[in-house]
């Protein structure tokens, strides 16, 4: 334990659902592996605390990060965890006309991912994505690249360099695609296995994983989902893919796969759905199929901005929610046409409102309306246990990893205003807890009227990602 930092500051997470848990002069202890070593509230002296934790640190092996100085509106927060995002699809953020699911693959998204089996242009994309999800506070993101195994580890390079926490999914998809973009069975099944081989044996970063990505039932042939739900339980892979997300999508569903109950049953018949399965969308689900969910512990991605932009409906978070169903977010690019999680939260929140607006009920309609700690929460924890990470990442616990962001409300170029009588004094700790309720109120503003210019430092494992310290 060469190398020892502590963060020192105010720090908020969301561990369970609907709260924030606030904790004021505090420092926090990361070792060189990144793992959280202790937590101390109410610190006077954060060099002290290491040297108490480890009576063997000299203090020039101890880094102090401390924000003491501007505590009012500045705070660590977990980094954001993106559970859809399809890394391919960036140069196309914000272009999708009026085209609904089906007819916006054809017309823009296959022909764009069949285009970065150039690897020079796939390097071009890849370097752009990381530079944005990283300035945005993203520090775990489930990826799909492209159906192609040589820029998919392009992929899985830049973001071990970059230091990011990334799932990679190739895609897979061997029917009912345009003939210049499909695999069969067996180059699927090859391309596949380089991917794996590739990051589980050259590249031998544990941050980075393969993960099995079917695209969706409609491009997969029933051998090709067999096939890769008997490869992710041998070789302990997550699983990821679409269900769900729009009406002529369900019906193609149900003529291509007749004698299964349902869209969720088909993944199941083929050994799809696993605690470790992120499912992205679930719009239009029965009863049954969110049982099945919750059975086989599978989690939901939800993807709000991409779902209103190509029109494929609202997702019930709530719903879920009340199912003990695992719920992260999806920036869904490009469905969703903003990288950032902060963006989507916010959409979730509204979202859910929208859903509130039709319920007649004023009970059910406070209910279902999603608060601004439920989609901090959804952003970080939930999408921590969407990815089976929750033990790892997801909020400041001793043994977890620091992933995490520095938010400063007042940065200097800030949209979001902060007026005086606004900022939290926590120098006066018989104030803590009207101070906790104007640090609520700050979170709040830092949701509605706050972007990537609040976010001006962000660690992966300890390490710093952004600003990048590599040149
Ligand atoms: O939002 C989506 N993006 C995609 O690329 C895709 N492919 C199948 N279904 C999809 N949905
Ligand atoms: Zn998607």
């Amino acid at each position: 334990m060469s190398r020892f930092t502590v963060f020192f500051g105010t720090f908020v997470d969301t561990p369970t659902l609907g709260h924030l848990r606030i904790r004021p002069r505090t420092s926090l202890g990361v070792s060189s592996d990144g793992t959280i070593r202790f937590i101390k509230p109410e610190s006077k002296n954060p060099l002290q605390d290491a040297q108490d934790f480890d009576k063997s640190l000299n203090s020039w092996e101890i880094t102090v990060v401390d924000t003491l100085e501007r505590q009012g509106s500045t705070f660590f927060f977990p980094g954001f965890i993106d559970t859809h995002v399809h890394a391919s699809q960036y140069p196309n953020a914000g272009i999708f006309g009026s085209s609904t699911l089906l007819d916006w693959l054809e017309k823009y998204t296959f022909p764009l991912e069949a285009g970065l089996k150039d690897l020079e242009s796939a390097r071009k994309i890849y370097d752009r994505v990381l530079d944005k999800t990283l300035a945005h506070g993203t520090t775990t993101a489930s990826y799909y690249t492209t159906i192609d195994a040589d820029s998919s580890n392009l992929m899985a390079e830049i973001c071990a360099k970059r230091g990011q926490r990334a799932f990679i999914g190739k895609v897979c998809m061997d029917q009912n695609s345009p003939e210049y973009y499909i695999e069969t069975l067996s180059e699927c099944q090859h391309s596949l296995q380089k991917v794996v081989n590739y990051i589980r044996n050259d590249l031998k970063d544990d941050k980075i994983k393969p993960i099995v990505t079917p695209r969706f039932a409609p491009t997969c042939s029933s051998d090709l989902m067999a096939w890769l739900g008997k490869t992710a339980s041998e070789q302990e892979l997550h699983i990821q893919t679409h269900l769900s997300e729009n009406k002529k999508e369900l019906k193609w569903v149900g003529e291509l796969f007749p004698d299964s109950d349902s869209y969720t049953h088909v993944y199941d018949a083929h050994n799809l759905l696993t605690d470790k399965t992120v499912l992205a969308h679930c719009i239009h689900l029965s009863d049954e199929e969110l049982e099945l969910i919750k059975e086989r512990k599978s989690g939901v991605s939800h993807c709000p901005i991409s779902n209103s932009s190509i029109t494929s409906g609202e997702c019930q978070v709530r719903r879920f929610l009340d199912h003990n169903i695992k719920v992260g977010l999806g920036t869904d690019l490009s469905g969703g046409f903003d990288v950032s999680i902060l963006c989507t939260a916010r959409q979730a929140l509204l979202v859910s409102r929208h859903l509130a607006m039709k319920e007649h009920d004023t009970e059910r309609q406070e209910h279902i309306k999603l608060s601004v700690n439920d989609v901090l929460y959804l952003s970080t924890f939930g999408g921590a246990e969407v990815m089976d990470m929750d033990l790892q990442v997801g909020s400041f616990e001793v043994g977890k990893q620091f992933d995490t962001q520095l938010i400063d409300l007042e940065s200097a170029d800030s949209r979001v205003d902060v007026f005086e009588w606004q900022h939290a004094k926590w120098d006066k700790e018989d104030q803590d807890e009207a101070n906790k309720g104007l640090f609520e109120d700050l979170l709040a503003k830092w949701l509605f009227t706050g972007d990537d210019r609040n976010t001006i430092r962000v660690w992966v494992a300890g390490k710093q990602v952004f600003p990048s310290l590599c040149s």
